[in-house]
């Protein structure tokens, strides 16, 4: 076979190499379009609770001390979002953002929402911060707050697009049923995934993330990127 396809896949099995925690939602948004583009990658884990995000040979790569990172030969990209938009323009198979204007700027939104309006306020090092000062219920209670503001607006914002998948339908890329899940749901996804696990959420006052959640967890390609089937998983 000498397709492009296969020519990607080859040339991208030597040289892609993700650093990632297997624990980590942000890592997971990448793993899922990695696999979604059908793009091989060598795994570097990167052990956030051993601190290995602080030894010189991370710094390097990502002077802020977050995974992921993809190193792509001499490039090299930190930050899921960036790392995404990056993929999108240099392996545009299996395409991730849709033609249409106003739903290629619906997912670059709830990305966005996802990636600096719910995460960063959940992250770790920041709820342990909370936890010592405030103690451990004002933690979650933060936690849980920050993530309903952010799936209320999502909610609202998908109200009038939303089909089987988060934006619905575009036109000029239903080539196939698959076409149709997109980057608003490659960040949806591990999102929903950690904060139903971790911080306890109910998702009922969310019916279409609920819904569309039920959806996701069918998908072969967000179970090869979830946590328990990454290397560096603790069973
Ligand atoms: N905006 C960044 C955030 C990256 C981030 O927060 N990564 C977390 C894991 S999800 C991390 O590396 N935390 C390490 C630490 O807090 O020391 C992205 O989307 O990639």
């Amino acid at each position: 076979m000498n397709s492009n396809y296969d020519q990607n896949q080859r040339l991208s099995s030597s040289k892609l190499v993700l650093y990632s925690y297997w624990q980590s939602s942000c890592s997971w948004r990448v793993r899922f379009a990695l696999t979604l583009k059908g793009l091989c990658y060598e795994y570097k884990a990167v052990d956030l609770v051993k601190g290995e995000q602080f030894s010189p040979e991370f710094e390097k790569l990502n002077p802020l001390h977050y995974v992921p990172v993809l190193v792509d030969g001499g490039v090299v990209v930190s930050d899921s979002y960036a790392i995404l938009l990056y993929l999108e323009e240099n392996y545009p198979q299996r395409a991730l953002l849709p033609a249409d204007p106003q739903r290629r700027a619906l997912n670059l939104q709830v990305a966005s929402i996802i990636s600096s309006s719910m995460q960063p306020l959940h992250m770790l090092s920041l709820l342990k911060y909370i936890e010592d000062k405030f103690g451990l219920e004002e933690r979650l209670l933060w936690a849980q707050s920050n993530i309903e503001k952010g799936f209320l607006a999502i909610e609202k914002l998908l109200k009038d697009f939303v089909s089987r998948y988060a934006t619905g339908e575009d036109v000029y890329m239903k080539c196939a049923a698959d076409d149709i899940f997109l980057q608003a749901d490659v960040f949806l996804a591990p999102q929903i995934a950690v904060v139903t696990t971790r911080f306890n959420m109910e998702m009922s006052k969310f019916p279409t993330l609920s819904r569309l959640y039920e959806t996701y967890k069918a998908l072969p390609e967000f179970l090869a990127s979830s946590p328990e089937r990454q290397p560096d998983a603790v069973h």
